[in-house]
């Protein structure tokens, strides 16, 4: 029998998942899938094997949420397993609050404790519990392994991780967490193959997917991101706010009537590239779109990106290289050109004929800063955790 295991991978607007066979503790992707566009009434599943070579693709019906997907998703692997022996599942958790600093094998008390962060991220929390139900259901004795978004960042400075409040806050753990720590711990770990002066020095990583964020790695390292006590913070997202006023919060309290319930359904699921477009939160559809509201939308995004690398660079005292990864960043040549030209005070030069091509380095040989495109593979990361963890 060979050995096998399962990764499963909750976004807010996706559900990735692979399955990896292993020999000698080292992960091979079999299968690797995703189901994308949820929520946004253009889902779809599709499934590739190890070679790449397309193996199902549907679209999902409009009604179809995180839960459909992924019951569909398990039935396709369940038919696929003999001959294999499933000897673990690795789950991404987005919040691992203050006492997760480092992927855990899942138990009764692990969960009740994750239960606690549902507040806090309310579009991937509750999707990355109910996965790990999933799977208990149908293998209940199969050891299940939780990584966290939230892991690496938890070594950045001090400074980096506090909020200017009374420092009771602080030993409440309201801090800044920082999140896609899964996929910037994978971009720390290929980059030295790509740059290794880059990947020794300062580097910043765009991880623009439907949720983005931003993070500045020091030989690395973690040292300061974007998000902070909950995914909403930093760059304007799909449906995410990003980087707001308090103030704001408090007008809605105040002068609009509005509850918390109301205040995390218009900061979570209303707002980001959807409130300011009115059209959609995929990016897609918005550079498809020929409507100014559209194009307004877009140019926010690449405004506060710009405004953030700055911020970051400030951080690190100076910028080696600059990576995109995640679906926004992997694809859209056009968001990317905008950061880049906007960033030519940087020392970045953008090679336009590369990057329409999504190449793996988009400036040209001068650029004082190369900025590299480096898909993300988060799956990666959790496989080698859980296989880790479970010794
Ligand atoms: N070819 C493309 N051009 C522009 N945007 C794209 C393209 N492919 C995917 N995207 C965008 O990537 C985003 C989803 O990113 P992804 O990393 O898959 O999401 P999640 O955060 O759910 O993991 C969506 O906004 C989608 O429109
Ligand atoms: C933390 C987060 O926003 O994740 P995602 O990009 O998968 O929604
Ligand atoms: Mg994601």
């Amino acid at each position: 029998m060979t050995q096998a295991l399962l990764v499963i991978n909750a976004g807010s607007s996706s559900i990735k998942f692979a399955l990896y066979t292993v020999a000698d503790g080292v992960p091979t992707p079999r299968y690797r899938g995703q189901a994308d566009g949820l929520g946004a009434s253009i889902g779809s599943l599709q499934i590739r094997d190890n070679r790449g070579e397309r193996l199902l693709h549907e679209e999902l019906p409009e009604s179809d949420g995180h839960d459909e997907a992924l019951d569909r998703a398990l039935n396709w692997l369940e038919e696929r397993l003999e001959g294999h022996e499933l000897v673990g599942a690795g789950h991404r958790v987005v919040h691992g609050g203050p006492e997760f600093s480092r992927p855990v094998r899942i138990t009764h008390s692990c969960l009740h404790e994750l239960e606690r962060f549902r507040e806090l991220a309310p579009l991937h929390q509750p999707h990355n519990l109910r996965a790990i139900h999933a799977v208990a259901r149908v293998r209940p004795h199969m050891p299940q392994v939780a990584c966290f978004d939230t892991a690496v960042h938890r070594q950045q400075p001090r400074v980096a991780q506090r909020f200017a409040l009374p420092r009771q806050y602080e030993n409440k753990g309201v801090l800044r967490y920082g999140f896609h720590g899964l996929s910037y711990e994978y971009i720390a770990s290929v980059l030295p193959e790509h740059d290794r002066r880059a990947a020794e020095g300062r580097t910043i990583v765009a991880h623009l997917g439907n949720g983005a964020s931003m993070c500045a790695l020091h030989d690395g390292q973690s040292v300061a991101s974007t998000m902070g006590f909950t995914a909403l913070d930093g760059l304007p997202m799909g449906q995410r706010c990003g980087n707001i006023d308090p103030g704001v919060i408090l007008y809605l309290l105040q002068n609009e009537g509005m509850d918390a319930a109301g205040i995390e359904d218009l900061l979570y699921r209303r707002s980001g590239l959807l409130g300011l477009s009115g059209i959609s939160a995929d990016m897609r559809q918005l550079l498809e779109s020929d409507r100014q509201e559209a194009a307004e939308a877009v140019e926010y995004y690449v405004y506060r990106a710009v405004r953030e690398a700055g911020s970051l660079t400030a951080a690190l005292g100076g910028l080696d290289a600059f990576v995109f990864t995640a679906g926004i960043g992997e694809n859209a040549a056009p968001v990317r050109a905008a950061i880049c030209e906007r960033l030519a005070w940087l020392g970045i030069t953008l090679d336009p004929e590369a990057n329409a091509r999504n190449a793996g380095c988009i400036t040209t040989a001068d650029s004082q800063v190369p900025v590299y495109v480096i898909p993300t593979n988060e799956e990666l990361m959790i496989a080698q955790h859980t296989l880790r963890v479970l010794g």
